[in-house]
């Protein structure tokens, strides 16, 4: 894989991360919007001539993981933490010391399913990406084998905060544990057994 220099992952976030957030605005915008049938033909028109303009010159597939020499990894088009991604909230994973992690996250009317609720599917992803991240090793990454979901509580859209952890490791297997909570409490919880396939380091 080629690597990319130092700078680029600055200067890529400065050119990109803005325009990535402005087209989450327009997601916003585009389930919520009331106004009038031409002002919302008028948008498509701007918006239809934004992706010409962005389409110019395109990367052939989809974008992958990118790094720069000095080890930062770009997941940009990652379907939750990409930063290019307009469909990624996007979630920004912590780590404690003791390898365990946790984000907070805003997740608005994109991610609706339930009537002001997340969407089932959305919990499982962030918990998936939450648990792979606890799971993960430098240089031996593991791949989901199985997650299981509990939707305890209907989650309303909002502030959602989400933890995991290791509880044990079996030869090529992790198995993780974690939950999504808001002000309520506890809604969600998920446990995974993360494998690391034999030569795919
Ligand atoms: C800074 C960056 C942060 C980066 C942070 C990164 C976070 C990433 C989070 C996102 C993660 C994803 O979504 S990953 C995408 C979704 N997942 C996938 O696409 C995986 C697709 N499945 C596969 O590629 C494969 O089936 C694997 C890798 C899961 C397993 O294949 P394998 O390696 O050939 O496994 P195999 O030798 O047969 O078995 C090895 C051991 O694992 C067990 N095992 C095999 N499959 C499974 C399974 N599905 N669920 C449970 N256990 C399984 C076997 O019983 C065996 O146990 P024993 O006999 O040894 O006891």
């Amino acid at each position: 894989m080629e690597e990319r220099p130092v700078d680029e992952f600055d200067y890529g976030r400065a050119v990109y991360e803005p325009l990535t957030q402005s087209v989450r605005q327009l997601i916003d915008a585009t389930i919520r919007t009331e106004v009038g049938e031409d002002t919302v033909a008028k948008v498509q028109a701007l918006v239809d001539e934004g992706a010409r303009l962005l389409s110019e010159r395109l990367v052939p597939e989809s974008f992958g993981v990118q790094y720069t020499r000095d080890g930062r990894g770009m997941p940009w088009g990652n379907a939750i933490i990409g930063l290019r991604n307009p469909i990624a909230p996007p979630l920004v994973i912590e780590r404690n010391r003791d390898g365990s992690v946790w984000c907070d996250v805003e997740l608005g009317a994109a991610y609706e399913g339930p009537p002001g609720c997340l969407h089932g599917g959305i919990s499982a992803l962030i918990l998936d990406q939450l648990l792979g991240a606890t799971a993960h090793r430098p240089a031996q990454p593991a791949f989901t084998g199985t997650l299981t979901v509990r939707y305890q509580r209907p989650t309303r859209l909002g502030r959602v905060h989400g933890e995991a952890r290791v509880v044990r490791h079996d030869g090529v297997k992790t198995y993780a544990v974690g939950h999504l909570e808001n002000g309520e409490g506890i809604m969600v919880v998920a446990e995974g057994v993360f494998v690391r396939p034999a030569g795919r380091a």
